[in-house]
């Protein structure tokens, strides 16, 4: 159902300062992508650029093989939050909806459907002038889905939302994904990211660092340890050296727990079995994803503890 979205080498200069540079990556559907990168990075360019809002200095962006202007579809092909605060605050959610449908071509009915899908049917007649930011969020969601596009693309829709919202707004995506829809998310927090998309691209200082699987870019952080505790520990720590393992006590002197590189678990397991090694703990540690994050993009954050680079 979801459409292709296909950025390549994709450039934006604003005077000397390049905002985006050769930027090129592959959206797919029926999966959820975030767009990750530092405050600055370059991601709020990329989305409007693939929107159309801006015109790239260099390069292309496509969706659905075809540039999104050239989409008589509009809002019925790709939806998008782009600044939730950027709403005419004396409407009420019903109205902003109610126009934005009518230049769309969209039917009214929708309206009502997706005020009730994001929350928001209790406060369709109130103001959005008096709505929290979190409201707004859920209000540019409503907008996203109206025309019920095979893509969706959201520009930090989670910030401000509180921590109801961020489960329900994480369920959302995964369902529009699960649907065979095209959805694509930026942040610039990895901890955002890390439980709501599939697949990553990571950008900094305009440049693509990663376009990866969630999981092969956890792979790329700190290596892969399995915790082991046992009764037991120095008799296995010299059985696991001798195997090719490396071992380190695990907390204070006289621990009974061993951190272990270089063997998966099940080898691990099996090796004590064989030498008659009790174990209380079996644990394989995966990587973090934020110190994966922080590694990759150290040398790309525009600014440093207040300091400008
Ligand atoms: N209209 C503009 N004129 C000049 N510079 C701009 C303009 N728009 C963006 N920039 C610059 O381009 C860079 C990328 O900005 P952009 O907003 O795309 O980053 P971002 O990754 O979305 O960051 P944030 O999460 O802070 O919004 C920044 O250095 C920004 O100052």
């Amino acid at each position: 159902m979801g459409d292709v979205i296909e950025v390549s080498e994709l450039t934006k200069r604003y005077g000397n300062k390049t905002a985006v540079d050769r930027l090129s990556f592959t959206v797919r559907p029926g999966r959820v992508t975030g767009f990750l990168g530092p405050n600055g990075a370059g991601k709020s360019t990329t989305l409007r650029m693939i929107l159309g809002l801006d015109s790239p200095t260099a390069g292309s962006a496509t969706v659905g093989g075809v540039p999104f202007r050239q989409h008589p579809r509009g809002l019925r092909h790709v939806g998008a939050l782009l600044d939730a605060g950027h709403v005419h605050g004396g409407l009420s959610a019903s109205a902003h909806l109610s126009a934005l449908a009518r230049s769309n071509a969209i039917p009214r009915c929708r309206v009502d459907e997706v005020l009730q899908e994001v929350g928001l049917a209790e406060a369709a007649s109130r103001r959005i002038g008096g709505f929290s930011l979190g409201m707004k969020q859920r209000l540019g969601i409503a907008a996203a889905l109206l025309g019920d596009p095979p893509v969706l693309m959201f520009d930090e829709p989670i910030n401000g939302m509180d921590p109801e919202g961020v489960l329900w707004v994480r369920r959302l995506f995964r369902r529009l994904a699960a649907e065979g829809r095209t959805v694509f998310l930026s942040s610039h927090l990895m901890s955002e990211m890390e439980n709501t998309a599939d697949q990553l691209v990571v950008i900094g200082r305009g440049r693509l660092i990663a376009a990866e699987s969630v999981r092969d870019f956890a792979a790329r952080g700190t290596r892969r340890s399995v915790v082991v505790g046992t009764p037991q520990a120095a008799e296995l720590a010299a059985l696991l050296t001798a195997a090719g393992a490396s071992v380190e006590p695990e907390g204070s002197a006289g621990a009974e727990r061993l951190a272990v590189t270089g063997l998966p678990a099940e080898r691990i397991g099996a090796l004590a079995f064989e030498n008659r090694i009790q174990l209380a703990e079996l644990t394989t540690r995966t990587a973090s994803l934020e110190a994966a994050f922080m590694e990759l993009t150290a040398d790309s954050t525009e600014y440093l503890a207040g300091q400008p680079r």
